[in-house]
């Protein structure tokens, strides 16, 4: 009686906790799966992504054993946990889930299905469909880029530290492959380092201290095309996590006046976190809808960024995450309109020079279609994808006003 009662007090590890929260915010659409691992109140990141990310990736094959098993018809009291069963039928499946009575209830009871989930799996595994998908899948990856921080050290500063380490510094080439110990600068973004795909820097001294920052090429491109000039007045009009601020805080200098506007107040804390962390301490934030925003009370502002929430299709290895309804077109028609009108709000301020529209989206409806109604069409529109520029998918729109007569 005394050792059940102890056995029942033990509680779910912590990473599972965080892990179905996470899950459950990428599934519902509230977070993208780099902002929803960024705001997650966990110190293992690594741990927690590879989680995830198995999550997501094996979620048709989770579904289905939990359809086979009927565990949640036969598990009343787990019903209502369906994030954290899939995390634990995650963990199953990675072979982690171990079966010892000093569990928590909800894993000893995903531990009565392991004989039959590891059945239905084999079936699963062996679906036509799921072995055509593996056979054509082929993997090249995507390097990892590092942007140096320079609101705390310079490039050169950077390099000489990690050549001081050991690293070697070979001339930029997209076409060859970088081994485990090399780096190079990249050929268009001055900030920016590429190293040998998946390097990890979660331990590196520089990444504790905010200098390196791990941002993809597409996202940096955004900041870079605004060009804002030091001393300058810059707003990010969808600002969270902040990945772009931050980069525009370095371009524009710390005499520029930057001012970040996010509409979730919960993103918003994690914007404030970033800049924080990132010695971006003087960026204005308003934890407002930038559509609300008066033109008229910010008549400094000069450079806009319009990088407004989006469907995420250009994101290099996405995951697909279904969505409810099952109206994928309804979706983008609903994101186009509201994204133009971000886009047609930014046009209103009475001295903006510049504005860069961009999203991280292949859909023509979010990109052209976007730019196109807001102005006739724009010429100086940029396309990023995975084949031919190792980054993600991106669209990038510079819009500038042109005064007449002066
Ligand atoms: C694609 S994310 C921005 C990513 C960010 N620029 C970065 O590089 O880290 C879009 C963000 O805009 C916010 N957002 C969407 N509509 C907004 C609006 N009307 N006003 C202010 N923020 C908005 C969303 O909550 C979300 O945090």
């Amino acid at each position: 009686m005394e050792q059940s009662s102890f056995v029942h007090s033990v509680k779910v590890p912590k990473l599972y906790k965080v892990a179905s929260k996470t899950l459950q915010s990428i599934e519902s659409h509230e977070e993208s799966f780099k902002g929803a691992i960024f705001a997650a109140k966990h110190p293992n990141k690594k741990a927690l992504t590879a989680l995830i990310s198995t999550s997501l990736q094996r979620s048709e094959e989770i579904n289905y054993l939990i359809k086979k098993s009927k565990i949640l018809e036969k598990e009343q009291r787990i019903e209502s946990q369906l994030p954290l069963v899939k995390i634990l039928i995650t963990e199953l499946l990675r072979g982690k889930l171990v079966d010892n009575q000093r569990q928590a209830k909800p894993i000893l009871t995903v531990l009565k299905y392991k004989e039959a989930m590891e059945k239905a799996s084999l079936k699963f595994s062996r679906k036509p469909s799921n072995l055509e998908e593996k056979d054509t899948t082929i993997m090249v990856e995507k390097p990892r880029y590092v942007r140096v921080n320079t609101l705390k050290m310079t490039v050169d500063d950077a390099v000489e530290h990690l050549l001081n380490e050991g690293w070697i510094e070979k001339p930029y080439d997209t076409t060859g492959e970088l081994t485990v110990t090399d780096f190079s600068r990249d050929d268009v973004v001055d900030n920016l380092l590429v190293f040998a795909p998946k390097q990890t820097f979660y331990k590196h001294p520089l990444y504790l201290n905010g200098t390196f920052i791990l941002q993809d090429k597409a996202s940096c491109l955004a900041a870079m095309a605004l060009k804002p000039r030091t001393g300058r007045c810059v707003l990010d009009a969808c600002a969270a996590p902040g990945m772009k601020t931050t980069f525009l805080s370095s371009l524009a200098g710390t005499d520029s006046r930057i001012i970040a506007v996010e509409k979730s107040a919960k993103r918003c804390n994690t914007l404030k976190e970033m800049l924080n962390q990132y010695g971006c301490e003087f960026v204005e934030v308003l934890n407002q809808d930038f559509t609300e925003v008066d033109p008229l009370s910010y008549e400094d502002v000069e450079y806009i960024l319009v990088d407004p929430s989006c469907s995420g299709s250009g994101m290099y290895g996405r995951f697909d995450v279904p969505y409810q309804d099952g109206s994928k077109q309804d979706r983008l028609h609903s994101l186009s309109f509201y994204q133009q009108k971000v886009l047609c709000h930014a046009m209103k301020f009475p001295n903006v020079k510049r504005i860069v529209y961009s999203t991280c989206s292949i859909n023509s409806e979010e990109n052209e279609d976007v730019v196109s109604a807001a102005l006739s069409f724009a010429e100086m529109c940029v396309k990023c994808d995975f084949d031919n520029d190792r980054t993600d998918g991106f669209f990038i729109a510079v819009i500038e006003r042109i005064r007449r007569g002066g």
